[in-house]
């Protein structure tokens, strides 16, 4: 049996459930009158039939199905309802399920470069080896979580919207490559805003300067430069901020030398474009989740304001002479720099009447910098000047807080993700993670989302990261606070799920420091074992799994052979990116039901078949349009 859940596009029945026993229907119609669903079988017998919540269409549908009988039609709740689960027919109700989320912790060879085996991770290796039916591995990059190639690493972002959402979305990076490919995005309302600067506003253009493909990409702002000239922009100015965290580091000088490449160019077309101000994405602009405003602070001062300890004449200048001053300052960290001309004035200051993008379509490290460019109320900081300006994000940021007002694509719009269904079932959450990775288990699970879904079913507890350090140097981060603290929430017995996520492959992973990052990883499964420990106290179940691959590879490998690559001086070079290798998932616990196995039909499976596999042990079938459940129960 087939189940189709579609949308009505143009009438208020949203949801809409029929279960074919086979594929026989052409096409289904919502009460309405519009196609929802068609299938193009060559093998069609039979014309299409209704189906909604419309009693005439009803009718028709049951005389039809009455007929063939071959067709049953399940009409799903509507309006207070629509949420509710049916009880899984075998799993019961009421366990206590720790979820464990490992942030950047991939499967990969196991030999040196390799941070998780080089860790002591006696419980993970345990999981691994002893109950294989209970362990598999899962996609978290490319297609399986919404981007737009398989050559497209994973990242928490995409990582927890596929968790949370049980079903795959495409994401912002395929959504702009759509509008810049189609020009959309030069028709949208976003664009038509900026225009209004025109005939003698400069475009600014603020982002991150590479193609790591995490937060933005060189040739979406290469498409967005171009366009923006032809639209009508005479005076362009770019606000660069170096990556070294999802490429190489030190290859900011390349993506640098591209873009002045393309400034020429547009040079030559008559536009006067120019890079007005920089510096590394940890230092400048790109903090999140309010952890250290500093960072935003810098980007503010040398971006809107032109000012900063570094004055430079050109930005592969800057680049050079930053690094040869502090040997130690990398991609990551350049200190904020402004371009100036040669009487030492900044080139490209954001004064009233620009324009302002910021480029970057992924919120999480955009959206403070968003704040302080569209609230008018903003207080995080003095910004000292505040330009009247023609702002607009290339994504909306944050949708409940309509962040910022306006945005040259719209984003992804994820609906009935697990947490609301979990809420509407009466399943009590409790979530925690430190700062850096807080809002990615919170906000970003719940599909961009700010806020609980419920006061009461619900709790989020942040534990402030460490801040101003690179993690390398606090390799244990907070996850043993963390488990510390989840573990008293699983045994308080008030909680349903607990979830976390744990930082540390991830962030350590980012510093490139191996040796940092194996202590991580140990740090890691100490957590789980806390966490592990207080499931076996209260009868529990565990479900752990990662977000995405970083600390299983911390070298460069030859994309045929996978033999690590060394750099002109004999050294290896060093991986500080996210990688795309699969990640696994283990069950487990006292309480998890006799004959609860991984299913093996499912070789394929994603991160988006985990919500189904959580809502079914919490005694639930999984929502009818959710990715499968990756598990079996057998008797
Ligand atoms: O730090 C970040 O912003 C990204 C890498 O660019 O990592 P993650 O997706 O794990 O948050
Ligand atoms: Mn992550
Ligand atoms: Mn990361």
């Amino acid at each position: 049996m087939i189940a189709f859940t579609s949308v009505c596009s143009s009438c208020e029945f949203k949801r809409f459930n029929c279960s074919f026993i086979n594929l026989w229907t052409q096409s289904a119609f919502c009460g309405c009158g519009d196609r929802m669903w068609s299938s193009n079988s060559a093998r069609s017998r039979s014309r299409a039939v209704g189906c909604c919540s419309n009693p005439l269409t009803d009718a028709l549908w049951r005389k039809q199905s009455d007929r063939k009988g071959f067709i049953r039609c399940i009409k799903m709740p509507q309006g207070e309802g629509k949420m509710k689960l049916a009880p899984h027919p075998k799993l019961p109700k009421g366990k206590k399920i720790m979820l464990i989320i490992l942030d950047g912790w991939g499967e990969q060879i196991p030999d040196e470069f390799n941070a998780i085996h080089r860790a002591e991770t006696p419980i993970m290796d345990y999981l691994k080896t002893t109950a294989p039916e209970k362990w598999r591995l899962l996609k978290a990059h490319g297609s399986a979580v919404g981007l737009p190639t398989e050559e497209d690493m994973g990242n928490s972002e995409v990582g927890h919207n596929a968790l949370g959402a049980g079903r795959i979305f495409k994401q912002g990076a395929s959504l702009v490559d759509s509008a810049l490919e189609t020009g959309a995005i030069f028709e949208g309302s976003g664009f038509k805003y900026l225009k209004e600067a025109l005939p003698n506003g400069t475009l600014h253009l603020i982002g991150l300067l590479s193609d790591g493909g995490v937060h933005s990409r060189f040739d979406q702002l290469q498409l967005l430069l171009k366009g923006s000239a032809k639209q009508g922009f005479k005076k362009i100015r770019v606000h660069v901020l170096t990556d070294g965290r999802d490429v190489a580091d030190g290859s900011s000088v390349k993506y640098v030398q591209m873009l002045e490449d393309t400034l020429e160019e547009l040079r030559g077309e008559g536009c006067d474009a120019r890079i007005a101000s920089g510096g590394g994405r940890m230092k400048v602009t790109m903090d999140r989740y309010e952890n250290d405003w500093n960072v935003v602070k810098n980007g503010w001062y040398a971006h809107v304001l032109g000012e900063a300890p570094h004055r430079f004449t050109s930005c592969l200048e800057a680049l050079k002479k930053l690094k040869e001053e502090d040997p130690s300052v990398n991609d990551q960290y350049y200190p904020p720099f402004v371009m100036v001309d040669e009487s030492g004035k900044p080139v490209g200051p954001i004064v009233d009447g620009d324009a302002v993008v910021t480029f970057n379509y992924r919120a999480d490290r955009m959206v403070m910098l968003a704040k302080a460019l569209d609230d008018e109320q903003f207080d995080k900081f003095d910004r000292v000047r505040c330009p009247k300006i023609k702002y607009a994000g290339m994504l909306l940021y944050d949708a409940d807080l309509k962040l910022p007002r306006n945005y040259l694509v719209s984003p992804p719009e994820f609906t009935e993700t697990s947490g609301e269904y979990l809420v509407h079932n009466g399943v009590k959450s409790w979530v925690c993670s430190e700062t850096v990775k807080f809002g990615h288990v919170t906000f970003v699970w719940n599909g961009n989302r700010s806020g609980q879904f419920s006061n009461t079913l619900e709790k989020y507890v942040e534990i402030p990261s460490d801040q101003g350090i690179s993690f390398d140097k606090q390799p244990e981060m907070k996850a043993i606070a963390i488990a510390s603290k989840a573990a008293e929430a699983l045994r308080s017995g008030e909680w349903d799920q607990v979830r976390v996520n744990i930082a540390n492959g991830d962030m350590i992973g980012h510093t490139g420091n191996l040796e940092a990052t194996i202590l991580g990883c140990t740090t890691t499964d100490k957590a789980i074992k806390i966490m592990l420990d207080a499931t076996e106290e209260v009868g529990g179940i565990f479900v752990i799994t990662a977000d995405h691959g970083n600390a299983e590879d911390m070298v460069k490998r030859n994309a045929k052979t996978g033999a690590p690559i060394k750099d002109k001086q004999g050294n290896y070079q060093i991986l500080t990116s996210h990688t795309c290798a699969p990640v696994p998932i283990a069950i487990g616990g006292p309480g998890l039901p006799k004959g609860v196995r991984f299913r093996t039909d499912l070789p394929n499976a994603g991160l988006a078949n985990v919500a189904s596999t959580f809502i079914n042990l919490h005694g639930f079938e999984a929502p009818h349009d959710y990715e499968p459940t990756l598990i079996e129960v057998v008797d």
